[in-house]
């Protein structure tokens, strides 16, 4: 589903940062992890089309979307990528409805299809944002808020999902209740999901494989499914198993 090998390269006046990744995969949902810098976010902008490789190719559910080679590069509005972005880049000035709305229109057509409103019509319902569709972001919570930004990369009818840390400007006590949510969203949908994170428990709760990033280059492939792997990734993400510490039982008792 997702086939990509790709070489980027970054560079200002005084640094320079050498992307080289390749990976392929038929999972519905799979997660990149890895320290800050190593070249996650850069990987799913090339995918976007925010980013051009300078060698390789990215295909996605057959389509080829880049090939240095082939001279192919799909601008990045007709790639049909959803992206959700860190800290989720919601238009403060634009209600709910035209947040959602906005990648379907243009400066030459102002107006969705039917079809189209049709579809963020049902995307606000089943996100629980139609009672406020015409609140401004700020009002809303940092859950509602993820949840806009989810409905707004879905509306392209994307044929994957891209995820750039969905958690990280999170409550930690929500996040629990909004990865069982996330799953779930994207069974119904039925699209495929590249996501980054730096939370072990959200690779070994959703990603059925995981690929982990080092210094621009991909070092690892995680099969999470397999249940001994979930083991093995707990030791290699550098978390060893909690001793159960009653105290700790106790906390969580208390907090329900
Ligand atoms: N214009 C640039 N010139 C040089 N280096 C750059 C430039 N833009 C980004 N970088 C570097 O590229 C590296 C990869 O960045 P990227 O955002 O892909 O990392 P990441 O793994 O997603 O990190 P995080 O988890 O913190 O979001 C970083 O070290 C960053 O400083």
């Amino acid at each position: 589903m997702i086939d990509l090998d790709i070489q980027l390269t970054l560079s200002d006046a005084r640094r320079r940062f050498e992307l080289s990744a390749r990976l392929s995969t038929e999972a519905r949902f799979a997660v990149l992890y890895g320290p800050s810098g190593s070249g996650k976010t850069t990987t799913l902008q090339a995918i976007a089309g925010l980013q051009q490789p300078t060698a390789g190719r990215i295909c996605i559910d057959g389509q080829t979307l880049f090939d240095h080679a082939g001279n192919i590069n799909v601008p990045g509005r007709q790639r049909r990528v959803g992206y959700l972005f860190q800290q989720y880049a919601l238009f403060p000035h634009l209600s709910v409805r035209a947040n959602v709305e906005f990648g379907l229109t243009s400066w030459y057509k102002r107006r969705p299809s039917h079809e189209q409103r049709d579809r963020v019509e049902a995307l606000l319902e089943s996100f629980g944002l139609s009672a406020m569709e015409n609140s401004l972001p700020r009002s809303l919570s940092g859950g509602q808020q993820q949840r806009v930004a989810l409905a707004r990369a879905l509306a392209c009818e994307p044929r994957i999902l891209l995820l750039d840390e969905p958690f990280a400007a999170l409550n930690p006590m929500l996040k629990d209740s909004l990865r069982a949510e996330l799953a779930a969203t994207c069974q119904q949908w039925g699209i495929p999901v590249l996501m980054i994170t730096h939370d072990p428990e959200d690779v070994v709760q959703l990603a059925q494989v995981a690929f982990v990033f080092e210094a621009g280059r991909i070092v690892r492939e995680i099969d999470v499914e397999n249940g001994r792997m979930k083991e093995h990734l707990a030791q290699s993400l550098g978390q060893s198993p909690a001793p159960i510490d009653p105290r700790r039982q106790k906390l969580k008792a208390w907090l329900g």
